[in-house]
């Protein structure tokens, strides 16, 4: 009598503690800020999230994607949000819009519905498939911020190795390969900093105005526009179905939950980042640290303006560089620091 009660006793506390550890689970695995409760609507959805997820996001050894594994890391990331501009989002809130169009105190700004309708009869725009995701890929990215960092650091080799290799700006290969690499797959620019490119080079375009959305336009066909806050090139040799469009809405959430409004608004390097992070299997960085006066040199350049940042303190450079850092610390990124 004696051992049957103690046997249920046992059998009793096993699948106590069975449920208490798989709804424990449940609730935690996709992180959101439910309440804990045994609603069995939310266990079953639950559930199935974690079905979904139970399929592992990609083939490499960690998936960018993969949640449950950082809390710090999953709070911040939100595959929702869509990185591009596109045809079919075309959306921005009006919260988001607001904030959008103070970021360079545009005066008068062009509507932005028809802004966004006469860039998309120039450009296709349409970045969707390289969102698409496949548990049997394994797309590995490197992003080449401008550093000084990067002069005889020797990684051209291995940046070059990457399926994805995403620079920006001015940023140079010719004459730095064999530190920088040489192959380029993405470049990031803004009117501003752009440069030509290869042509098999996709230019993604970051607009932080209104402006900068005509000035595709114009840029591929009238040639209009030649000056925003300095002078910009009026025509660009850039095949239209190279050329994709940073999503505002993005930049925003860049903002909000990377960067919790730290500075005025992201640098391109922060939102080369965080946007590789929705792209990618695995992201290796390299090219990204200040010099000892806290000024973002160039390694093909002796910059004097590379503390302008910090005068006018548009980015903050301290915050984005400890998001990095915890990036890599949480094994969501590899930080190279180069020399
Ligand atoms: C004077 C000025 O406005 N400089 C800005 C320049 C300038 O507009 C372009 O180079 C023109 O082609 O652009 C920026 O940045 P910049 O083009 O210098 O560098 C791109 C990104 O690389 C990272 N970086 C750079 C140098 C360095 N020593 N350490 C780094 O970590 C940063 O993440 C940086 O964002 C920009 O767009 O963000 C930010 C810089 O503040
Ligand atoms: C140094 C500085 O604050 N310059 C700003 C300029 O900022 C630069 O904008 C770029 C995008 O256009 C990019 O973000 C770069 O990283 C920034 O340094 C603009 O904000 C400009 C708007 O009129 O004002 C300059 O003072």
């Amino acid at each position: 009598m004696v051992a049957v009660k103690k046997k249920n006793l046992k059998m009793f506390t096993l699948v106590l503690l069975f449920v208490i550890t798989i709804t424990s689970f449940l609730l935690n695995y996709t992180n959101s800020s439910v309440m804990v409760t045994w609603d069995p609507k939310q266990i079953v959805t639950q559930l199935k999230k974690l079905m979904k997820y139970s399929q592992r996001p990609c083939s490499c050894s960690s998936c960018v994607p993969e949640l449950g594994l950082s809390f710090w890391f999953d709070e911040r990331f939100n595959q929702t949000v869509q990185p591009f501009l596109t045809t079919r989002n075309t959306f921005i809130p009006e919260e988001s819009y607001k904030w959008w169009l103070k970021l360079q105190g545009e005066g008068n700004p062009k509507n932005i519905n028809d802004t966004i309708k006469e860039l998309f009869e120039i450009i296709p725009g349409d970045g969707e498939q390289l969102l698409e995701r496949d548990v049997s890929r394994c797309r590995r990215c490197a992003v080449v911020g401008n550093s000084g960092n990067l002069r005889q650091s020797q990684y051209g080799q291995d940046i070059d190795a990457h399926d994805f290799v995403l620079r920006m700006n001015r940023a140079p290969t010719a004459g730095f390969e064999s530190d920088v690499g040489s192959k380029t797959t993405h470049h990031f620019v803004y009117p501003e900093s752009f440069r030509d490119l290869a042509e098999n080079v996709s230019m993604i375009v970051i607009p932080f105005k209104t402006l900068d959305l005509r000035w595709i336009v114009s840029a591929l066909t009238t040639g209009t526009i030649n000056f925003t806050y300095v002078p910009v090139p009026r025509k660009i040799k850039v095949k239209r179905d190279k050329i994709l469009v940073y999503h505002p809405v993005f930049i925003k959430y860049v903002y909000d939950h990377w960067l919790q409004h730290h500075g005025r608004y992201p640098s391109t390097g922060i939102l080369s980042v965080i946007f590789a992070l929705h792209l990618c299997d695995e992201v290796d960085v390299y090219g990204f640290g200040a010099d000892s006066n806290g000024n973002w040199h160039h390694y093909w350049e002796n910059n004097g303006s590379g503390g302008a940042f910090r005068r006018t303190m548009v980015h903050d450079g301290d915050f984005e560089s400890n998001i990095t850092l915890t990036l890599a610390s949480v094994d969501k990124i590899r930080f190279f620091k180069g020399r």
